[in-house]
């Protein structure tokens, strides 16, 4: 049985003070909630103070990125140990941003995977593919080819434990949602990769989240799809009210 993730990215939004107030609000209305994980993203700068304030609360945190290296002369780059250190239990990697604008590739998100597993960080890996390559009918072959990159010699026993991100590029911050069959589709297909790659055991204890403008009024469509193991959000995750709503929606 595969526990749901909600998951919130943050991006780059939030002081520490602005970051301290929504997870303060947050804690509470989300209290109560079993059966679902809870994890949020905040920026590098916010996680000690983050994690501070949710010390007893059952919200975990992630980071949105890292490098491989555990330490070094990498101006700019915050390693595994730090990000463990301050208390993170995942790691976003290979968000489509960080693919777009900071030129990452199958092979440093490779690199950074063995190494989130390495410093017992559970990486959240992101696949996805560009509007233009679902019209020219390529979403499979993309997403097949980020998910073998990403795990290229990881053993099966970490990869049981993978979170992975179905984020459509064209879904992400547009509003546009993938409709709640198409997500299942991809998703689904993404979990045979995993079977014929390793073995269907283990392909059934990844958890694959869809990403991509989910909201309050469309996670009940999304949850209901039995591949769909919970949700990356990204805008939504800004403000307790509509992150908790989308927490709370399926086990009220
Ligand atoms: O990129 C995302 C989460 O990682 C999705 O962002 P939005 O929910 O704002 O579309």
């Amino acid at each position: 049985m595969r526990v749901p993730i909600i998951a919130g990215n943050w991006k780059m939004f939030k002081t520490v003070e602005e970051a301290i107030a929504l997870v303060s609000e947050l804690s509470k209305k989300v209290q109560d909630v079993e059966g679902v994980e809870i994890v949020v993203c905040p920026p590098f700068t916010a996680l000690d103070a983050v994690n501070e304030v949710l010390n007893d609360s059952q919200i975990v945190t992630g980071a949105q990125n890292m490098f491989w290296a555990k330490e070094g002369a990498y101006t700019g780059e915050v390693s595994p140990v730090m990000i463990k250190n301050v208390g993170c239990k995942y790691v976003i990697l290979g968000h489509s941003e960080r693919r777009e604008y900071f030129g990452e590739t199958d092979e440093t998100i490779n690199k950074k995977i063995k190494s989130a597993f390495e410093h017992a960080l559970i990486p959240i890996l992101c696949v996805g593919e560009k509007l233009e390559q679902r019209e020219a009918g390529l979403t499979e072959q993309v997403v097949r080819t980020q998910t073998e990159g990403a795990l290229a010699g990881i053993p099966a026993g970490q990869v049981s434990q993978l979170v992975i991100a179905y984020e459509p590029v064209w879904a992400i911050g547009t509003g546009k949602t993938a409709s709640d069959e198409d997500a299942q589709k991809v998703v689904a297909y993404i979990r045979k990769v995993i079977a014929e790659l390793y073995e269907a055991d283990t392909a059934q204890q990844v958890r694959i989240l869809y990403g991509g403008s989910v909201k309050p009024e469309n996670i009940a469509g999304l949850m209901k799809q039995p591949d769909i193991d919970g949700a990356l959000v990204g805008g939504a995750s800004l403000d307790a009210e509509s992150f908790a709503r989308i927490v709370r929606f399926k086990w009220r």
